[in-house]
């Protein structure tokens, strides 16, 4: 059987660090896209060259065309620009909007039956522009940030309580900014909630506040760090983790931002919500109970993607 094949779209850090895990774990044969000719074939052919060492048989080919990424079963898409330290994600909108349009346009007339996961930011308004541009069905459109969001408090608590990241589980939901929701009722050492942990002395509220709080400011402290740009490595790591959940059929339970049509009381938007991935795409979303000052933080952060959305809307009037 043909080894499934992966369209990425934007051959930039991102891109190039999924190529390579993709090849790694031999998840399929990889086409990286880009606009900068040079750069995906490029890439693509230094990949190619660490085949034997590795061990992988998958092919890379790098393009500037969008027939190469025909048929693609799945596309992940980071065209676009990345932000700078003093940059909101929110501030790379306009020209990441544009982008979009191009990369929705290519993926319909060329991968229409793809499983496709956004991460350009900022996130949940590109992934919805991404959706309507291409008009795929929702449930095969998806934007990656709660994977890496949650990784990065399971990273942080792991590291507080000084036990193994594999038993850490947590869940954060919302908008892919500033308002993002740690949920801390439903992040667990081994099954045991967090609240439980700071009775138990684990650890102590100011702490996990802070915890908290440097997990929804976790991407601007690595654009601090880096200073050309934005973290790559982790945001790799989680979309490949959604795409093998499509591929293999794993019905994995991961945070996307996935299309609401009422789900958590959210319509017709994408927003960061707990959802089943597996070959059917999102295949469902987990409607889980809210207590008032969850659902209070929850709304702020789906307040402040309507505003992002409605931007969108007044800048490309075909999506108004
Ligand atoms: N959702 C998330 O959790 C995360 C999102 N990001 C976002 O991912 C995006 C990509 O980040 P990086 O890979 O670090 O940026 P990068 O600048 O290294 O790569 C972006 C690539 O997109 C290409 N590009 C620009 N316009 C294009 C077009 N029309 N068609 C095809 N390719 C095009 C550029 O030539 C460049 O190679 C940024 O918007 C960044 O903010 C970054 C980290 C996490
Ligand atoms: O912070 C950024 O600009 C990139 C991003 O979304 C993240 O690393 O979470």
């Amino acid at each position: 059987m043909a080894r499934p094949k992966i369209a990425l779209i934007g051959a930039g850090q991102i891109g190039g660090t999924l190529a390579h895990l993709a090849a790694l774990k031999e998840l399929g044969d990889v086409v990286l896209f880009d606009i900068a000719e040079g750069t995906p074939q490029g890439k693509a052919l230094d990949i190619a060259e660490s085949g034997p060492s590795e061990g992988f048989d998958a092919t890379l080919k790098g393009t500037t065309d969008y027939a190469d990424i025909a048929g693609a079963d799945v596309c992940i898409v980071t065209a676009g620009v990345p932000r700078k330290p003093g940059m909101s994600r929110d501030d790379l909108l306009g020209i990441n909007l544009k982008v979009m349009k191009a990369v929705g346009e290519g993926i319909r007339d060329n991968a229409p039956d793809a499983f496709v996961i956004c991460i350009t930011n900022p996130l949940d308004a590109m992934v919805w522009a991404l959706q309507k541009f291409s008009g795929l069905p929702t449930n095969k459109v998806c934007g990656m940030a709660g994977v890496l969001d949650s990784a990065r408090f399971r990273h942080f608590l792991a590291t507080e309580f000084n036990v193994s990241m594999k038993d850490v589980t947590a869940f954060v939901l919302g908008g892919h900014g500033d308002t993002m929701v740690p949920c801390v009722r439903y992040s667990t050492v081994a099954g045991v909630p967090l609240p439980d942990l700071v009775e138990m002395g684990w650890t102590t509220q100011d702490k996990l506040d802070a915890i908290v709080q440097r997990t929804r400011d976790g991407g601007a402290e690595i654009v601090g760090l880096l200073k050309t740009g934005s973290a790559f490595y982790a945001p790799a790591t989680s979309a490949i983790e959604m795409a093998e959940a499509y591929l293999k059929d794993q019905k994995r339970v991961l945070p996307a931002a996935a299309f609401c049509d009422g789900d958590l009381g959210v319509s017709d938007m994408y927003v960061g919500v707990p959802t089943v991935i597996g070959a059917g795409g999102i295949e469902k979303i987990m409607n889980i109970k809210l207590n008032k000052n969850e659902q209070e933080m929850f709304d702020t952060s789906v307040k402040a993607v309507q505003g992002l959305v409605e931007a969108c809307k007044g800048i490309d009037e075909t999506l108004a």
